[in-house]
């Protein structure tokens, strides 16, 4: 009796599971301290895998670029390391899942505090597949953010080290979170570049695309 009465309950929760827009999507967060390449990795996902990088970081500038009424406090809270309020970040991310034809999305720098996570949870209702954490050094990710010459207005030795403070006090705590749910692949991101991908290929060997 018990099991005819469970099994719709089950039935409707996999039909609703990560679904956005109509679809099912797959969702990987990248995380990771600033400079620890996940910029520079996502790119060769995208390029193997079949994913689209959506970055945060990258949203939240071009947000900017945009002359949005939200563009000053977006470029204020950067300039100062801190984190912009859930809301704004999380409509760019969901448009621009919706607007993508892919249902695979690789999301960097994001859920980058509690409030991010459990707001992306509660207002999508998506949870990630697994978290893709790239560990390195402090020393290591001031010396390649130092040298990454993009012209970032946070690319300086004072807002990197409130972006470091913003990391160990906020987004730690994220990945404390996954872990505990046996969600975190972490990776030793101190390597050099070709290095780092062979151990994020085998992580996202299962989805390979298909052999013709
Ligand atoms: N494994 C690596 N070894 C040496 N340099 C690297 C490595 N990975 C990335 N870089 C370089 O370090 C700089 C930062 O990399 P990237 O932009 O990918 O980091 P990020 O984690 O996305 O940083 P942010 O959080 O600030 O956006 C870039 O100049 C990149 O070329
Ligand atoms: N979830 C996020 C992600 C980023 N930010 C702000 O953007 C800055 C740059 O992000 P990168 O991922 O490109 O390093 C970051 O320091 C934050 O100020 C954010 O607020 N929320
Ligand atoms: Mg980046």
């Amino acid at each position: 009796m018990g099991t005819v009465v469970d099994a719709p309950a089950v039935v409707a929760e996999e039909v609703t599971e990560n679904m956005l827009g109509g679809k099912k999507v797959t969702v990987v967060f990248v995380l990771g301290g600033p400079g620890s390449g996940k910029g520079t990795q996502c790119a060769n996902i995208v390029e193997h895998f079949g994913f689209t990088h959506l970055s945060a970081g990258d949203l939240l500038r071009a947000e900017i670029k945009s002359g949005s009424e939200n563009g000053t406090m977006i470029e204020n809270m950067i300039k100062e390391g801190k984190i912009v309020p859930s809301e704004v970040t999380i409509k760019l991310l969901q448009e621009a899942m919706i607007k993508s034809e892919n249902d695979k999305f690789l999301i960097d720098g994001f859920p980058r505090n509690e409030e991010n996570r459990a707001a992306f949870e509660n207002v999508t209702k998506i949870s990630p597949a697994f978290v893709l954490f790239f560990d390195c050094s402090e020393e290591e990710m001031e010396r390649r953010l130092l040298g990454r010459n993009q012209g970032r207005v946070d690319d300086n030795i004072e807002t990197i080290k409130k972006r470091f403070k913003t990391f160990v006090e906020s987004s730690l705590p994220v990945i404390e979170h996954y872990n505990s749910k046996d969600k975190v692949k972490k990776i030793d991101a101190a390597k050099p570049i070709p290095e780092v991908f062979e151990d994020v290929k085998a992580i996202f060997a299962p989805y390979a695309p298909k052999a013709e």
